[in-house]
Formats: structure tokens, C-alpha cells, sequence
């Protein structure tokens, strides 16, 4: 699908809610940029830039890195997407975070996936990534084709640092503490969009038909 006009959207949901694997269906369906979060922190992780060492071990312990140094990097990658569409997916966490975000730009919808904690430990200790790409896989859910392969590289999938339960554990803290405000806040700025279910193929037609809506009312007001 060819967008008619520029549309930002964020993607929200605690770890392993599948922020990502909804991410890849809808840069797939309607053609958005993707940006993750975690995905530019751990390439900055792998190529061992400075940032990079200095933010793993607050990864590594669970907790979010902090807002500034967030807040700093993803909007200068924001900056140099001036005329795309994007999907934030892990950005922001904290209020603060969207602060920033809008004081930069305006988001036209926030979709949150609501996601049974119980349903996220198990998905999140059998989560392989490409850490490359961040394209993930799942044990059960959608295995490579081959085991320990990605799909389109062949490369090797890895299981994150950050993937432990004790680590898990305290992400979801994070995730109660530091994000759920974040909700909170999108709600009272009538953008929050919520979808709740334990399996991403149910709740992902729902998240398609409210996308095509949005996509089509936002072009009726520009016609
Ligand atoms: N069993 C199961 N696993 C899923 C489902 N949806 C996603 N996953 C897997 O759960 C893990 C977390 O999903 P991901 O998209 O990475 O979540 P994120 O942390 O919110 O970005 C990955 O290993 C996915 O392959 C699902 O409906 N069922
Ligand atoms: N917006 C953010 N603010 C602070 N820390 C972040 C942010 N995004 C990612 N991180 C750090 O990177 C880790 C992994 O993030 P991410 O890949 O988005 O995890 P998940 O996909 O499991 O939700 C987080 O636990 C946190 O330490």
C-alpha cells in the first residue's frame, strides 16, 4: 500500500507483547519505516561504540537506559526521516520520553498491545533473534526454517542477554514503574488504540482493519 500522506505511529506493550513481530506485519502491509529502540541500542552494543558499552549493562540489569541519552539518539534518527512515515516500536517508555517526542512531532495513533504477563515469560526465554535485522523467532510460535538460522541470512540467531527470567523479572517492573504512565498519558491525548489477547494471529487482524481505517479516514480529510 502506497500511503497517500506522512503517518507516525508508536507501538507499545510490555516486553515480548510482540511489539516486534506486529511491527514487521505492518512495515510489511502498509510500507511504514520501522524504528526499535532496542534494536539501535544493541547495534550500537555489537559494534562496540561507546554508547553502546556504557548503556549494556543497564540492559543487561533490566532497567531502561536513561531518558536523555534515549531521547537523543532516537530523535536524531527521527530528524533524518523527515518526509517517511514511521512506526516507533520501544520509544518512548517513560513520560519524559514522549515529552520529547512531542515537542519534536506530532503522533498520529498509539497502538498498545495487552499482553498477559504470564503469556510474556514463556514467550521471552524462547525468543531467538537476529540481532542484525531484529528480525525474532519463537521455539513454538514461528521457528526458522532451519534451527539457529536466520530465514533470509542464514546467519546465526542468538538468544539476548536480556532474555533470562530473573532479567524478564525485572523488565516488567520497568515496564509497571516507568511505562505504563506512558499509556496513561497517550490515552488522555485521545491517540491510545488498545488491543488485549495472548496470541499475535488474533490480535493482529484487529491491528490491520484499524490501521486501513485510520489510513483511509486520514486520506478522506485530506481529499
Ligand atoms: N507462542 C507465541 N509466541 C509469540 C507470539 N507472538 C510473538 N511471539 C514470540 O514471542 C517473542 C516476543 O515477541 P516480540 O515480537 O519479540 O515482542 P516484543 O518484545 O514486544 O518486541 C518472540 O520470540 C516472538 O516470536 C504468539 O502469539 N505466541
Ligand atoms: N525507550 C527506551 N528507554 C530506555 N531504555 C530502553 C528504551 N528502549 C529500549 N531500552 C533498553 O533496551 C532494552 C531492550 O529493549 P527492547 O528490545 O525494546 O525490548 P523488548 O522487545 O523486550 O520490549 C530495554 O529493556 C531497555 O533496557
Amino acid at each position: 500500500m502506497v500511503l497517500q500522506r506522512i503517518f507516525r505511529a508508536v507501538i507499545m506493550g510490555p516486553p515480548g507483547s510482540g511489539k516486534g513481530t506486529v511491527s514487521a506485519r505492518i512495515t510489511k502491509t502498509f510500507g511504514l519505516s520501522h524504528i526499535s529502540s532496542g534494536d539501535i541500542l544493541r547495534s550500537n552494543i555489537s559494534n562496540k561504540s561507546e554508547l553502546g558499552l556504557l548503556m549494556k549493562c543497564c540492559i543487561d540489569q533490566g532497567q531502561l537506559v536513561p531518558d536523555d541519552v534515549m531521547s537523543r539518539l532516537i530523535l536524531r534518527d527521527l530528524r533524518a526521516m523527515d518526509h517517511s512515515s514511521w512506526l516507533l516500536d520501544g520509544f518512548p517508555r517513560t513520560v519524559p520520553q514522549a515529552e520529547a517526542l512531542d515537542d519534536a512531532h506530532s503522533v498520529d495513533t498509539v497502538i498498545n498491545l495487552n499482553v498477559p504477563f504470564q503469556t510474556i515469560k514463556q514467550r521471552l526465554t524462547s525468543r531467538w533473534t537476529h540481532l542484525p535485522t531484529g528480525r525474532v523467532y519463537n521455539v513454538d510460535f514461528n521457528p526458522p526454517k532451519v534451527p539457529g538460522l536466520d530465514d533470509e541470512t542464514g546467519e546465526p540467531l542468538v538468544q539476548r542477554d536480556d532474555d533470562t527470567p530473573d532479567t524478564v523479572t525485572l523488565r516488567l517492573k520497568a515496564y509497571e514503574n516507568q511505562t505504563e504512565p506512558v499509556l496513561e498519558y497517550y490515552r488522555s491525548n485521545g491517540v491510545l488504540e488498545t488491543f488485549t489477547g495472548t496470541e499475535t494471529n488474533m490480535i493482529w487482524p484487529h491491528v490491520e482493519a484499524f490501521l486501513h481505517k485510520k489510513l483511509f479516514s486520514v486520506k478522506q480529510k485530506v481529499a
